[in-house]
């Protein structure tokens, strides 16, 4: 038997996942997973869900009775993955090749309780279009905005409007945590 009420896990170190998660009013704690990521696979769109597979479930083998929420947010683009930039300069060179034309955000979700097996993994994908751009705008936005932790160099919620031009599908999903379906897998757990 577990010794407390089971509860939420989210195995992420993302502030921006916890307040996203925050905003649904669920309780939840909080234990990040601390893996290494997987960067590239044959089919980019694979790499966040195995990623966040793998976050959920190395917090869930530890709490076998609590179910376990990981993520993992990547860029694609021409069909390969654009993960967080190693330095300033691949920040920069990241963001131009991006300039006058639309990317993927994609987020992979895992939900699993090991005690039941209970297991959920789905992805959400938004298409974002940027401005035309040049390396002046590219070099402004990075002065203004801390991007070395952020898949594809940057952060729509910062300054986005400096690079941004449409988004087709859901905002959350970019910050790194699609809320709409989240709450409905969230739902099944108690089914
Ligand atoms: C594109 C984009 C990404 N991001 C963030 C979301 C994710 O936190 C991050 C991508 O890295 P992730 O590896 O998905 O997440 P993380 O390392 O921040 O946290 P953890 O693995 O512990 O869950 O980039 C934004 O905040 N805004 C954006 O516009």
């Amino acid at each position: 038997m577990p010794e407390r009420s089971p509860m939420l896990i989210l195995a992420s170190n993302s502030p921006r996942r916890r307040e996203l998660l925050l905003s649904l009013g669920i309780p939840f704690a909080v234990e990040a997973a601390d893996i290494e990521e997987i960067e590239s696979l044959d089919d980019p769109r694979e790499v966040p869900l195995r990623n966040a597979e793998r976050k959920a479930a190395a917090v869930a083998a530890r709490h076998p009775h609590d179910p376990v929420l990981g993520a993992d947010t990547v860029i694609v683009f021409r069909d390969a993955v654009i993960g967080k930039p190693r330095d300033e300069a691949d920040a920069l060179r990241i963001l131009l090749s991006l300039a006058g034309k639309t990317h993927e955000v994609v987020t992979g979700l895992a939900l699993l309780r090991c005690a039941d097996g209970f297991r959920r993994i789905w992805r959400e994908t938004t298409r974002v279009t940027f401005k035309p751009f040049g390396r002046e705008t590219a070099e402004r936005y990075l002065s203004l905005v801390s991007v070395l932790d952020k898949a594809g160099a940057y952060a729509i919620q910062e300054s986005g409007e400096f690079l941004v031009e449409s988004v087709d599908g859901s905002i959350e999903n970019v910050i790194g945590l699609p809320l709409e379906r989240l709450q409905e897998e969230l739902m099944r757990l108690n089914d």
